[in-house]
């Protein structure tokens, strides 16, 4: 198991001093744009709501891929507790989330969201690693996301990353999608609806993989996207306000609809993981055909925009100043001087500080028996001081 970092990001000095390099001493050339989009690997970003099974569908998919494929692993959740399949490359081994949160004084999301902006800082790195990957003959790079689609989907690092990996290697999309909980057609027009939004914002090839067919037949999904009596009539079956709202929406996406490729699977059992494969490759000649030629352009566009002299702050008019953010709020240490930096095997340091989690569990361990005692302590000076002002007060009744 990978030794957990105790700051929020790793700092890249840590391993300077150390005999393993971290991945800025192995004079790592990054990727740049100037290179042209490679055969491989195919990178495939899994996507989904929240709980729709997307960790156990990649854990699936790496398996069923293995011999054919190889598939390098990225895990892009850096608040999962733990993940059921062996990671190349783990967010959690580059920034430590809980430390985010306390540091920026945020939520969960909040620090998730930030954790992969951090992490997204490394991008040029982070595409180094997948073509070097590529190079030794991994065929394709699996992404798993986040449980909160929206953090990925809507976030600028989410756009980063599917962005520039669809400039520089073939890139899908695979949604997963819940068919027990979208059984209900308002539950299953809302998942359309997000993977209308991905399908149209990402503008890569998209699969939608309806998952967890062990509990229920996906055919009546099949089915509403087909034929929109069909939906109509399941619709009627629902009493609700939103009813209205499905019913039109139902019509927008009858278009899309027409596009989309769906295959049912069970990340559970592996039932249907086969034709899933075929659905993949065929986006993947999708990639190739349609979308290449779009990236290749936005690639040289990229490349053209780098390349364009950027004036300084100081010489553009109306540069403003920048205000302190939010109340008594001290500002971090600032990650402009590398010190977010990214792991891989091979490059992990030998020595580490103490598992974070543990240390931070003894930590609170510790503050809560003390709180305890404290508690016991005054609870017994107030029972003490109790009975001695009864005393007080039987004595003077007697005198
Ligand atoms: N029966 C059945 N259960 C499944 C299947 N796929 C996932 N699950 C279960 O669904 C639950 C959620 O699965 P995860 O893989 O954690 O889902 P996720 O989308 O990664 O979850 P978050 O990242 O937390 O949003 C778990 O209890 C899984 O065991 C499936 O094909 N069949």
């Amino acid at each position: 198991m990978t030794t957990k970092p105790s700051s929020s990001c790793s700092n890249s000095s840590t391993s300077r001093g150390n005999a393993n390099p971290g991945i800025d001493d192995i004079n790592l050339e990054a990727l740049t744009l100037s290179e042209g989009i490679r055969d491989s690997p195919v990178c495939i970003i899994v996507l989904g709501m929240a709980g729709s099974g997307k960790t156990t569908f990649t854990r699936s998919l790496i398996q069923h891929a293995q011999a054919q494929f190889n598939p390098y692993v990225v895990n892009l959740d850096p608040a999962c507790r733990e993940v059921p399949y062996a990671a190349h490359i783990d967010i959690r081994d580059t920034v430590n989330y809980r430390e985010v949160m306390k540091q920026y004084q945020l939520g969960p999301n909040g620090g998730i969201v930030t954790a992969l902006n951090m992490f997204t800082t490394k991008m040029p790195k982070f595409a180094e690693l997948v073509r070097r990957a590529g190079e030794r003959g991994h065929k394709w790079c699996i992404i798993d996301t986040p449980g909160q689609i929206e953090v990925f989907t809507w976030s600028a690092s989410g756009s980063i990353i599917t962005e520039g990996l669809a400039t520089m290697f073939p890139t899908i999309v695979v949604y997963v999608m819940d068919v027990v909980r979208s059984s209900c057609p308002t539950t299953f027009m809302s998942n359309m609806l997000y993977a209308c939004s991905i399908l149209y914002k990402t503008r890569l090839p998209f699969l939608i993989a309806l998952n967890k067919i062990d509990l229920k037949d996906c055919s009546f999904v099949q089915e509403w996207m087909t034929d929109f009596e069909v939906f109509q009539d399941a619709l009627e079956q629902e009493h609700s306000y939103v009813n209205n709202l499905t019913r039109t929406m139902s019509l927008t996406l009858d278009t899309f609809y027409e596009n989309l490729i769906t295959c049912g699977v069970s990340a559970k059992t592996g039932i249907g993981f086969a034709t899933l494969i075929k659905h993949i490759l065929d986006c993947v000649n999708e990639y190739e055909r349609d979308y290449k030629p779009v990236y290749e352009k936005m690639r040289l566009q990229r490349l053209a925009d780098q390349q364009a002299i950027s004036f300084p702050a100081t010489v553009v008019d109306e540069a403003g100043t920048a205000v302190p953010m939010g109340l008594n709020l001290t500002e971090p240490t600032s990650n402009a001087d590398n010190s977010v930096f990214l792991m891989a095997p091979s490059l992990v340091p030998v020595q580490m500080d103490a598992d974070t989690e543990e240390s931070e569990a003894d930590a609170k361990n510790t503050t809560e028996e003390q709180n305890f005692q404290s508690f016991v302590q005054d609870h017994l000076t107030a029972q003490q001081n109790k009975r001695d002002k009864q005393q007080r007060s039987q004595q003077e009744q007697k005198s």
